[in-house]
């Protein structure tokens, strides 16, 4: 079978990883173990140390990985660690394979940890047509041109994505608005009372989509929809964006990582308190005949008599 991808020369970039055919929203594009791995915060010690524990052969091929500059072996062992290495949980991993994916600010594919699979995963967020590029984002998307650019520079390369190129004007006018409504909400995220209309996290859902940040992002913005609008006393609206999340959820990790058990979790919950409320809604009519739904019998002191008024 033809693989789904090759390692080949990206103009600019180096080596890059491109679709053989089109592959659709959601894909595994690969999944890795990785050849080791170093706690945080780490030490070049701590590096240098896992680099030796691993085989000569694995060694040979850990030393294809790009390099930025590097004099003697020991620096460039750390080099590519520092160009190559993925977040795992509590640690950071080589992934030999993961490490040929470059970078966009406008990511077609995700990363993750599967914990459960002790696996990284890349998945594709959008439909990537044949012949593609298909890219990872090094950083968060909460930033403006200005800031990547410099957190981006601790690789060695100015990035020419649309967000950083042709497109970056408009870019940036968006993703500094992202910045403020994702501080407003962490802001809100600490308030338990019931709350006013979710408007900066709904803004940010749409935003986000103009942006075309279709991965991970734009699963947090409409979780923390979801929890708006439950604060507010909208759960029809909480199941909405609930189920958008567990979509993304699944399109980003997979259907077997744990996050995605988490986040069916949520919409079961908020969909439970949807028909618990919708039943109180119409038990009054039921009480107005003096029945209970559930007995069928004469209810006790109804607490949602009010509903009748
Ligand atoms: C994890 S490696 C990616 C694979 C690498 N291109 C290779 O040849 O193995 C990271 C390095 O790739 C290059 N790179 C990644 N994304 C890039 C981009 N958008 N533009 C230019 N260079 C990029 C940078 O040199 C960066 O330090």
């Amino acid at each position: 079978m033809t693989p789904i991808y090759t390692v080949s020369p990206s103009p600019e970039k180096g080596l890059g990883c491109f679709s053989t055919k089109l592959i659709p929203t959601g894909t595994l594009i690969l999944s890795e173990t990785p050849l080791f791995n170093v706690r945080e915060p780490r030490t070049n010690a701590a590096v240098l140390a896992a680099f030796l524990n691993i085989t000569k052969s694995e060694q040979e091929n850990y030393l294809t990985l790009y390099a930025q500059t590097a004099t003697t072996r020991d620096a460039k062992v750390i080099d590519i660690f520092n160009s190559n290495a993925w977040q795992t949980g509590s640690r950071t991993s080589i992934c030999p394979q993961a490490a040929r994916f470059n970078h966009s600010c406008v990511p077609n594919a995700s990363f993750a940890w599967n914990s459960r699979l002790g696996k990284v995963t890349v998945h594709a967020v959008t439909a990537i047509p044949a012949n593609t590029e298909i890219l990872l984002s090094y950083e968060r998307p909460y930033q403006v041109g200005s800031a990547r650019r410099e957190k981006l520079s601790a690789y060695g390369f100015v990035c020419s994505c649309v967000a950083c190129g042709s497109g970056a004007e408009a870019s940036d006018i968006r993703r500094a608005r992202m910045v403020l409504l994702d501080a407003r909400i962490r802001c809100q995220r600490r308030q338990l009372w019931r709350s006013a209309i979710p408007k900066a996290e709904v803004e940010l859902v749409r935003i986000l989509k103009e942006e075309a940040i279709v991965g991970e992002a734009l699963g947090l913005a409409h979780h923390d929809a979801a929890v708006g609008w439950r604060k507010y006393g909208r759960v029809d609206l909480a199941v909405r964006h609930a189920a958008k999340e567990l979509e993304i959820c699944i399109i980003c990790f997979g259907p077997d990582s744990s996050s995605v058990d988490t986040t069916r979790a949520f919409l079961l919950e908020l969909k439970a308190q949807l028909a618990k409320e919708s039943l109180l809604v119409s038990e009054p009519v039921l009480l107005a005949e003096g029945v209970s739904h559930s007995t069928g019998r004469r209810p006790p002191r109804p607490i949602w008599a009010v509903y009748r008024a």
